[in-house]
């Protein structure tokens, strides 16, 4: 077991350029289980389609009390309280949404899958320069499948619907095309909030939000740490996103979140990567994986479609169609062959149809463990020896 970390106050994660990653965060120390390695609030946040405006407060995108307040301006938006309408909503989207209370963005973009880039487009034009800047220096998506919605044709719906005093210098086709680049490698899902009951697959984006440093995790298919967010959580920081070592990790050993459902089959997963990332995945479990013979019918060679929003990451992804079984027997020939087994049944929430990645609670202030672990989806908390009969607390360090 790794030493418990000596001063927890340290910052525990360091950038560093590994070879054919690069920019990854590493462990600056040692960190033990459930430890809070970042918390960190949104460079940008924007609403995922104009029916999350309906929904959602347009500041701090809590869930809208009954008798919102609009926004004076544009009058299409709604905030749950005076302060949020004090702090109001990207300048450039409201001036969309007063184009006839909203009517303008809706006729330029129909549908959910054409609103989603508008919005982050009006909402990141509307940064201030230094923002922007940072926003650019994040990692670049490969260019978007066919079929997507084209850059230019967006870039001209943003022309026409912002006022023309109101773009910034160097507002421009070109830069139009590498901020949706930046969006779609980097942003993550804030989701509308679980209700027990409720299908977790038809679970939604309320928004999207781009953290500058939580964008330098690198992805692994067992990852050591996931996120979580809080949306409806009262107070301020409800955006922020936090992210958690699922067990020990030693100082030097790169921290890494999956980019999606963990229970994605290896074909899925590959496809995944490459086609939205741009790198072919060659984590330990994909090493293993790759050698598995390919049936159609269990890894996914079949070409399932795994759709799912784009930019959208870890948890609240619509992973159905690209699922392992999680009892460790999906395309393996036999046990050894699937030597994360541990992790699926550790670290993978068993509601139906969840799949999200249970993290234990931070440790007390007295440093002692939790045994309780929480789902980042459906917000599950389940003890211990309920996932691991006989277990005590961890012994992995990785
Ligand atoms: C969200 S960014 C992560 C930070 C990024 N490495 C950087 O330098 O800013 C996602 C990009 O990181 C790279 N990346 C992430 N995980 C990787 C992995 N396991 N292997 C290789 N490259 C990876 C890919 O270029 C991907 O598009």
């Amino acid at each position: 077991m790794a030493t418990p970390p000596q001063n927890p106050t340290t910052d525990a994660l360091r950038v560093a350029d590994l070879p054919g990653r690069g920019r990854g965060l590493v462990a600056a120390r040692n960190v033990g289980e459930g430890e809070v390695l970042l918390s960190e609030s949104p460079a940008l946040l924007y609403p995922s389609t104009l029916a999350s405006l309906r929904s959602y407060c347009a500041a701090c995108f809590r869930s809208l009390p009954s008798t919102p307040t609009p926004c004076a301006s544009c009058r299409a938006a709604a905030f749950c309280s005076p302060s949020c309408a004090a702090a109001s909503h990207p300048g450039l989207l409201c001036a969309a949404l007063s184009h006839g209370a909203g009517a303008g963005l809706a006729a330029a973009a129909p549908t959910d899958a054409v609103q989603e880039p508008l919005l982050f487009l009006l909402s990141a034009y509307s940064l201030p320069d230094p923002t922007l800047r940072a926003l650019l220096s994040l990692s670049t998506a490969p260019p978007p499948p066919p079929g997507a919605q084209d850059a230019a044709t967006l870039h001209a719906a943003v022309a026409a619907l912002a006022p023309p005093h109101m773009l910034p210098q160097g507002f421009s086709p070109d830069l139009t095309v590498a901020l949706l680049a930046k969006d779609r490698g980097n942003s993550f899902a804030i989701m509308e909030p679980y209700r027990p009951g409720m299908s977790l697959e038809l679970l939604k984006a309320r928004a999207y939000a781009i953290y500058p440093r939580a964008s330098l995790f690198n992805h692994d298919c067992l990852p050591n740490a996931c996120h979580f967010d809080y949306p409806d959580r009262p107070g301020p920081g409800n955006t922020d996103i936090v992210v958690r070592a699922l067990h020990d990790i030693s100082e030097g050993r790169e921290v890494c979140i999956s980019y999606f459902a963990a229970n994605w089959r290896y074909a899925d997963r590959q496809r995944r990567l490459l086609e939205d990332y741009g790198f072919r995945c060659e984590c330990d479990r994909c090493q293993v994986e790759s050698r598995w013979k390919v049936d159609d019918d269990d890894n996914g060679e079949d070409g399932d479609d795994v759709m799912e929003d784009e930019g959208e990451e870890d948890g609240g992804d619509d992973a159905h169609d690209g699922m392992e079984d999680g009892d460790g027997d999906g395309g393996a020939d036999g046990e050894d062959d699937f030597p994360h087994a541990y992790f699926f049944v550790r670290y993978l929430c068993d509601i139906e149809g969840c799949w999200g990645m249970l993290a234990p609670l931070p440790p007390l202030p007295n440093g002692e463990l939790s045994n309780v672990f929480e789902c980042n989806l459906c917000g599950k908390l389940r003890k211990e020896e309920d996932a691991i009969p006989g277990e005590g607390t961890s012994g992995m360090v990785h």
